[in-house]
């Protein structure tokens, strides 16, 4: 599958999210990655539906992958569904059902996504990679950005990756913390597909530049 950019909109310029979000598309980004925290999951609180619709309403068509860094999870979720996420994902840890929040996130007409924590075990993914549209491997311990990269994430992705093969599936593999320019071709090789990076582009002076040099990094490893 083509791989993807999603820049995370925590490290955007909240005052001016319309734009910076606007910007980081015309610069050549795929998806918006949208980080939902509560303060009870994770340790920080950030936005919800209604920033999302805003973007919506500015004019956003790009997809939006929301992020559901929250517990209780299901309650959340039609709200998303109404403001306009494209793909919603969660932590197994924060819900009761597993495979009842991934069909209200179906139900809803999103994309389905599961969560897996560094310290988060495999088997979580053992009976549901049938209903599965996208798996978020986390690179970092959520909460923050502009944390350091979790070296064993690359034979986590790696497992994953053989897992996803293993099902037949188009299952996308996504990754997110700490992936830079440096470090965006191990991560590919390693079979990451779709791609979260939040500092490495908001603190960036020309986000054009830092994306294209992911893709020209990613390619040279995959070919694609
Ligand atoms: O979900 C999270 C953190 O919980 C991430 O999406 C971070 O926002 C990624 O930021 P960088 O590590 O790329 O700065």
């Amino acid at each position: 599958m083509k791989p993807l950019i999603a820049p995370s909109i925590l490290s955007a310029d909240f005052a001016r999210l319309g734009e910076e979000v606007e910007s980081v598309l015309n610069a050549g980004a795929d998806v918006v990655h949208f980080d939902v925290m509560d303060n009870h999951y994770v340790p920080n609180l950030t936005i919800g539906p209604m920033v999302c619709k805003a973007l919506r309403d500015y004019g956003i068509e790009a997809p939006i992958d929301v992020h559901l860094m929250v517990k209780p999870v299901d309650r959340i979720i039609p709200d998303f569904a109404k403001a306009g996420a494209s793909i919603i994902t969660f932590h197994p840890e924060a819900s009761e059902h597993v495979d009842r929040t991934l069909q209200i996130i179906h139900e809803h007409g999103c994309q389905a996504g599961l969560v897996l924590n560094p310290a988060t075990p495999l088997h979580y993914l053992d009976h549901v990679m049938d209903k599965l549209d996208v798996i978020l491997l986390m690179s970092v311990n959520p909460g923050f950005g502009g944390q350091s990269f979790i070296p064993s994430t690359l034979d986590k992705l790696k497992a994953v990756r053989k897992r996803i093969n293993d099902s037949g599936r188009d299952i996308r593999l996504e990754v997110d913390g700490g992936v830079k320019v440096s470090n965006i071709g191990e991560i590919a090789e390693a079979g990451a597909d779709m791609f979260v990076a939040g500092s490495a582009i908001f603190n960036a002076d020309d986000y054009a530049s830092v994306i294209q040099t992911m893709r020209d990094e990613i390619a040279a490893v995959t070919g694609s």
